[in-house]
């Protein structure tokens, strides 16, 4: 039976795990032990089996105990460990959500329903080390896999709107309180329904403005507005997130050394939880809209073509309405003016789910299967 440790279970994307793992039953067949990195000696989760109580997730020891560690607990804790646990000569598997091991050469991108190819190489190669891919880049691939596989993107560009969520619980509640305060700032007015829209305007503008208004973490007002930045600066002046784009998606599909070329610019938009994205694609050819549909809805069980009107899109192609699901939508697919090479499409995803937890719940699934 596999010794399976989990570290950041109880974080955003570990609680999204573990939910995802009890309800398909994967700790059936696995022995499951608990880590932490501030509640040592505490209780396990619940997850329906007796599980010993917490481990130290610093101690190299414990970790070498084990087949297999799926950690969710962020960048810090891959750059503190992983190096030490491998030169101590630990032989396991090491199933990441950060991104500081994705581009090394020993690790592989996984997100199997798109590059299981891929992983099933690496695995037949020895490959221990298997890493889910940035948010954005895995919703883009799960959407967009059809046209991939066959080989139709000359290049593309990717313009996302991406989710308080993908900066953690503290940035969630700051954008709720942000909401809060801009609704209290004039609630009489609300109230009162012959009240002039310019004096609303101008109170929730200057609320937004006030000091006294909640930016400790977004570090600016994203509640009625929005931050076209995420995450560092780059020399070539994309940020970070707007590289992953390109490097990640290539490096999942095995494209290393035939990239597509894939930028555009990252913003953070007012949505809770699950990431939207506008795609302009560069076709290698002029093909009929019907069969672009056809492989875009085919190639995996969760994607989905909506059709392109007003009522489809405004039910199906929303964060409201995937948030909490496995679905990926794509819509909006038409020709552009520029020619009928040029394909607009745009998506939205849960980026907790296919984002992120799923792909390494997946990962182990096929190391239980090997
Ligand atoms: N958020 C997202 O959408 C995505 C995140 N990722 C990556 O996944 C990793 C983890 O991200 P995320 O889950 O957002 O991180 P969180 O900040 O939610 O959780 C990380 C750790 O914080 C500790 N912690 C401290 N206080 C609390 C609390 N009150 N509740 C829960 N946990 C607490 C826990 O560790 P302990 O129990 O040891 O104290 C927990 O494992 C990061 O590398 C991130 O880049 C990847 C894709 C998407
Ligand atoms: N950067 C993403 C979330 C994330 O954690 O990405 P990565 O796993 O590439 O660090 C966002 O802010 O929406």
């Amino acid at each position: 039976m596999l010794k399976v440790g989990f570290v950041g279970w109880r974080g955003m994307v570990g609680s999204v795990l573990m939910q995802r793992m009890q309800e398909d039953g994967d700790f059936n067949g696995i022995e499951p032990v608990f880590f932490t990195t501030s509640q040592v000696g505490q209780p396990g989760p619940d997850i329906g089996v007796d599980v010993p109580t917490l481990k130290d997730a610093f101690v190299i020891d414990e970790l070498k105990a084990l087949d297999v560690v799926i950690t969710c607990q962020g960048g810090d804790y891959t750059s503190e460990v992983y190096a030490d646990l491998r030169k101590s000569g630990w032989q396991g598997y090491w199933i990441d959500a950060a991104s500081t091991l994705r581009m090394e050469d020993e690790a592989t991108i996984v997100l199997d329903p798109v590059n299981r190819k891929v992983i099933d190489d690496q695995l037949a190669k020895g490959a221990k080390t298997f890493v889910g891919g940035n948010c954005t880049v895995s919703l883009m691939l799960m959407g967009l896999g059809g046209l991939f596989e066959a080989d139709m993107i000359e290049w593309m560009t990717s313009m996302t709107y991406q989710a308080a969520s993908g900066s953690g619980a503290k940035h969630m509640r700051e954008l709720l309180n942000q909401m809060g305060a801009l609704r209290d700032s004039v609630g009489n007015e609300l109230a009162d329904p012959s009240s002039a829209i310019l004096d609303i305007d101008r109170k929730v503008t200057a609320a937004m403005r006030s000091s006294e208004f909640p930016t400790d973490n977004f570090a600016a007002p994203l509640a009625g507005s929005l931050l076209p930045w995420i995450d560092t600066k780059l020399e070539n002046g994309q940020s970070r997130e707007e590289w992953k784009a390109g490097v990640e998606s290539n490096k999942i599909l095995g494209l290393r050394d035939n990239p597509v070329p894939i930028d555009g610019l990252c913003v953070r938009v007012g949505a809770m939880r699950s990431h939207s994205q506008a795609f302009t694609i560069k076709l290698k050819q002029d093909v009929p809209l019907d069969e672009i549909e056809d492989r875009i809805a085919s190639h995996n069980d969760w994607v989905k073509v909506i059709a392109n009107d007003k009522d489809a899109t405004i039910n199906g192609l929303t964060p409201a309405a995937v948030t909490g699901t496995l679905d990926v939508p794509v819509g909006r697919l038409r020709k552009l003016a520029m020619g009928g090479e040029y394909l607009s499409a745009f998506t939205a995803g849960d980026q907790l789910l296919w984002g992120a937890a799923e792909p390494l719940k997946r990962m182990l699934k096929i190391l239980r299967e090997q």
